[in-house]
């Protein structure tokens, strides 16, 4: 299969229903993880020019999830994602959609899936209304005499009921970005996938599509959503996988992967010259001053020997705490690298 190029992946946008009527889907039939709504084994794409920008990647999505499949820029986050909605085909390796393999079973499992990718294609000129309407009817399994209550269903779902009538030139980005979502929307959908939704979107945009996020996760549709902020990913997510570099770092549930990271040590003190001094005397690394605080990561020993090493040098101590251990921390501890995010 030829990889479709940018305008292709573009107009990809909304993948709409094929026209075989979709039938039960089991979310875990033949996956071999029982519940995993998303399956990959060895997941693999080596693009035409050499380029390996997935690599042997093993991701279970768990039935209910809102998951988070996070990595800096060109980890491979946009081509596994590709991969799963049979847009291109995989080099080697296996990916199961709703316990179906990807790309054969596309015409069956794509009407059970909406999808987000790389922003929604839209005409400007039309209102939001007719936008709804003209992806509708290019839905061949759609009844066209229930359409209209479709639409504004839809509309009414991602709350831009009141702005049903006004050109999609005039949505602010991310009114633009929540019409999209209720394209994907129009029908019943078991899994929603969503490539960086919140991408270019201001303050504002990015907390009205995290909410709305949320809210379409509460009623059991599973969200499978790639972002490259962490912050995100700890805000949205029940579950996440951390990409770098074509591979698969990590994942499970947020909490989970969260705690498997130590947080930094904090002092705060007026001394902080002394305390910096006595953390490195300890063992403690990545020692940094700023202003009134020390942070440190901790070294691996009883912390209250450290708080005792302080105030025996004479550091007079008002606070010492470890900080909760973010997903950055684990990012950082099983890298050795910063998230370095560009863009
Ligand atoms: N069509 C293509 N041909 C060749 N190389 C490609 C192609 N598409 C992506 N790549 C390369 O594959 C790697 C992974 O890219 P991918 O877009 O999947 O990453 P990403 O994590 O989605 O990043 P971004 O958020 O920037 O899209 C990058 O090095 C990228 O340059």
């Amino acid at each position: 299969m030829a990889e479709p190029s940018a305008t292709e992946t573009q107009s990809a946008g909304q993948v709409s229903p094929g026209p075989v009527s979709p039938g039960p889907v089991s979310p875990d039939q033949g996956s071999g993880v029982v519940g995993a709504v998303i399956a990959t084994r060895g997941l693999t794409k080596r693009y035409r020019g050499g380029q390996l920008a997935v690599d042997g990647l093993d991701l279970t999505v768990p039935a209910g999830s809102v998951f988070g499949f996070l990595g800096p820029n060109g980890s491979g986050k946009t081509t596994t994602i590709r991969m799963l909605m049979g847009l291109i085909e995989p080099t080697s390796g296996t990916a199961r959609v709703l316990g179906r393999p990807m790309p054969r079973a596309a015409r069956t499992v794509l009407p059970r899936v909406g999808a987000l990718i790389e922003g929604p294609a839209l005409y400007g000129f039309l209102s939001g209304q007719d936008n709804l309407l003209r992806y509708d009817a290019a839905d061949p399994t759609a009844d066209p005499r229930t359409r209209r209550e479709r639409v504004a269903a839809a509309l009414d779902r991602v709350g831009l009921a009141a702005a049903a009538g006004k050109k999609a030139k005039a949505y602010s980005l991310g009114m633009k970005q929540r019409l999209g979502l209720a394209a994907a929307l129009l029908q019943p959908r078991s899994l929603l996938v969503l490539d960086e939704p919140t991408n270019g979107l201001d303050p504002q945009g990015m907390r009205e599509i995290r909410a709305l996020v949320r809210e379409l996760a509460s009623d059991g549709t599973t969200v499978f959503l790639s972002s490259h902020l962490l912050d995100e990913i700890e805000q949205v997510c029940t579950h996440a996988a951390v990409m770098a570099r074509g591979r698969l770092i990590t994942q499970g549930a947020v909490a989970d992967l969260a705690a498997g990271a130590r947080g930094r040590l904090v002092v705060t003190t007026p001394d902080t010259g002394e305390a910096a001094r006595v953390l490195k005397e300890q063992g403690a690394g990545d020692v940094v001053v700023a202003e009134d605080r020390v942070t440190a990561e901790p070294p691996d020993r009883d912390l209250a020997d450290l708080n005792a090493a302080l105030v025996a040098a004479g550091v007079r101590v008002r606070g010492f705490a470890v900080d909760r251990a973010s997903l950055e921390d684990a990012f950082v501890a099983l890298t050795g690298e910063g998230f370095d995010v560009a863009g």
